[in-house]
């Protein structure tokens, strides 16, 4: 079964925009679970722009599925993330300032980095995630490395898909392959959508995880927030 992480760094955004608790990041999260997702994703930046330092700690003992728990490895996000000990931590190479995340690690150049990294939380007993582009030499480090799973970073694919849904996806098959030929689990997200999710599954049906919120969280201003994860549920089928 591939498992539908939602993201909900939007919903915070929408909260911050007027400074109170409407949302409540805590009641949205809960009642994702309840209409059937299989985790929570935050990504909480330096900035705080949207998911706050505060609101993973106010998470962590209500969730009841899977908390992931993605961020560039600074040392004030290795301490949240051991403090807080998610079912996984996913580490991304996003600058402090990023708009959104835009690539995958280059797990070569920062071998020595991420082994340290991820030997940190691996001790800890908390499940290591490792994004990346589809480069299979990327996928080839990130296991020497240690990482548990590589998260396969797909604004590439979602971006193709409109154009050619076969070539958009050949690369992930590609590097899905490398992934379980290494004996790494496999995530996948960025961009993913109602419109691109089922190709993407049905080609890859060996995913353990998709992550998913910017598409997601708008489909709900349409569809309601229990409809839509139900909707992003049959994509998975
Ligand atoms: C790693 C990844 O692709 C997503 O977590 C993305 O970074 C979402 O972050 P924002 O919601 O800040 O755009
Ligand atoms: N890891 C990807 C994620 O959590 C959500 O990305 P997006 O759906 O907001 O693009």
């Amino acid at each position: 079964m591939t498992k539908l992480s939602v993201n909900i760094n939007k919903v915070a955004t929408l909260r911050n925009a007027r400074g109170g608790e409407v949302p409540n990041v805590v009641k949205v999260a809960l009642d994702c679970e309840n209409f059937g997702a299989d985790g929570i994703t935050v990504h909480p930046r330096p900035d705080e722009r949207h998911i706050r330092r505060s609101d993973v700690y106010d998470l962590r003992p209500l969730l009841r599925t899977e908390f992931n728990i993605e961020g560039y490895p600074a040392p004030e996000f290795i301490d949240l993330v051991l403090k807080v000990k998610p079912h996984q931590v996913t580490l991304v190479p996003d600058s402090p300032t990023q708009l959104t995340s835009n690539s995958g690690w280059d797990t070569k150049n920062n071998l020595e980095f991420l082994t340290e990294v991820l030997d940190t939380f691996n001790n800890a007993g908390i499940r290591t995630s490792v994004f990346v582009s589809t480069d299979v030499e990327m996928i080839e480090y990130a296991a020497k490395a240690g990482a548990d799973r590589v998260e396969l970073y797909t604004e590439p694919y979602a971006t193709a898909f409109p154009k050619g849904r076969e070539a958009a996806v050949a690369p992930f098959v590609e590097a899905a392959k490398m992934a379980r030929s290494l004996g790494l689990g496999l995530n996948a997200g960025h961009d993913l959508s109602l419109e691109n999710l089922n190709y993407f599954y049905t080609n890859i049906p060996w995913l353990d995880e998709v992550s998913i919120g910017h598409a997601l969280i708008s489909d709900a201003l349409y569809l309601g927030l229990e409809r839509t994860i139900q909707e992003y549920k049959n994509c998975l089928r």
